[in-house]
């Protein structure tokens, strides 16, 4: 990718605003980091990939999954620790090159996040990262326990880009991911895996319950078959899955010009049912299939960087000059 020059800066970030160049501090609230507050060149600078996820519970999860998947170690007594912890809303985990974080519910909380990681990855110096979204979502004729990587993401009005209010005006952003990366994605599931791969159209909706047609929530006044009509309506139109945060996420990856995909395990088939049931055990294994998909993404990429057959190993260590000890949790508690 071409390096856009950024006053005394190169980022490969477009459309980066303009403001942001000049601020000679800039706090990234929501993450307790901030431009003037941390070295985040020194913290950061290594990053290649970003994982995103709902919940802090399966971002920490994914944070000590990778690091057994890319023979990461942490020096000698150090822990994995909360990056965020003190900004009491999101929740950041590094492993080496990988930044696991989790989002929260729906586009407004993913959006406000992706800000401040997009300006994260530019104050740090990372050129070219790759963004993931690791999430759960409702199946439109595929059943719990599969794949969906999503080839564009739709509004509920099937429009194929992300409206926003912007000074009293609508903007209009393309819910568009990388193709390349979805397929090089899809093309490492195996006969093996316990899961379909699918890819799709993936429905990106503002609400759970009548923002996806079901028949369950404290609201309801369509039919049943109002519902069907129009998940076999969307369905006819190459939708494949629904949920909350896919279109914000392909929309400001696009416009930074950051490679990104969104890879969801269907929790249920929305053509069989509308509450999810089931098991909490058969959920928590579900939620591992994206992880072990990017996860072998990024083991084959750090290979591929690292010279064959010398193992990721070499590069991980390399790259990770940095290692999150307690000291440094000191440091980003004192931004709170
Ligand atoms: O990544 P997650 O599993 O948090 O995303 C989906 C979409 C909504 O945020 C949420 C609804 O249950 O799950
Ligand atoms: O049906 C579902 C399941 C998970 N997430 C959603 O947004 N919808």
């Amino acid at each position: 990718m071409e390096l856009v020059s950024c006053g005394d800066e190169e980022t490969t970030i477009t459309r980066l605003n303009p403001h942001v160049r000049e601020m000679t501090s800039d706090i990234l609230y929501h993450l307790a980091l901030g431009s003037g507050s941390h070295d985040l060149h020194a913290m950061f600078g290594d990053v290649k990939f970003v994982c995103m996820g709902g919940t802090p519970r399966r971002m920490e999860q994914f944070a000590h999954f990778i690091m057994k998947e890319i023979g990461y170690q942490l020096p000698t007594g150090a822990q994995l620790l909360d990056i965020s912890l003190h900004s009491y809303r999101y929740s950041m985990f590094k492993v080496g090159p990988v930044l696991s974080v989790s989002h929260g519910m729906g586009m407004p909380s993913v959006g406000i996040l992706l800000h401040e990681m997009i300006k994260l990855m530019y104050h740090a110096r990372v050129k070219n990262p790759t963004f993931f979204r690791l999430g759960t979502c409702g199946g439109i004729g595929i059943d719990g326990g599969n794949l969906v990587i999503t080839e564009s993401a739709v509004d509920g009005l099937m429009n194929p880009y992300l409206e926003q209010a912007i000074l009293g005006e609508i903007q209009k952003r393309p819910g568009l991911l990388d193709p390349e990366l979805a397929a090089e994605l899809k093309a490492l599931s195996t006969p093996e895996d316990p899961w379909q791969i699918y890819s799709g159209k993936t429905m990106c909706t503002t609400d759970f319950y009548e923002g996806q047609g079901r028949l369950d929530g404290a609201f309801c006044d369509y039919t049943e078959e109002d519902k069907f009509d129009f998940l076999r309506k969307i369905h006819a139109e190459g939708i494949i899955n629904m949920e909350m945060e896919s279109l914000m996420f392909a929309a400001l990856c696009h416009h930074a010009g950051i490679r990104g995909a969104v890879i969801c395990v269907t929790l249920l088939n929305r053509m069989k049912g509308d509450q999810v049931t089931a098991e909490k055990s058969q959920q928590m294994e579900w939620q591992e299939y994206p992880q072990r998909l990017v996860a072998r993404y990024i083991r084959q990429q750090l290979e591929a960087a690292d010279g064959v057959g010398s193992g990721a190993g070499g590069l991980i260590r390399s790259l990770s000059q940095l290692h999150l000890t307690r000291q440094t949790s000191e440091q980003f508690a004192s931004s709170e």
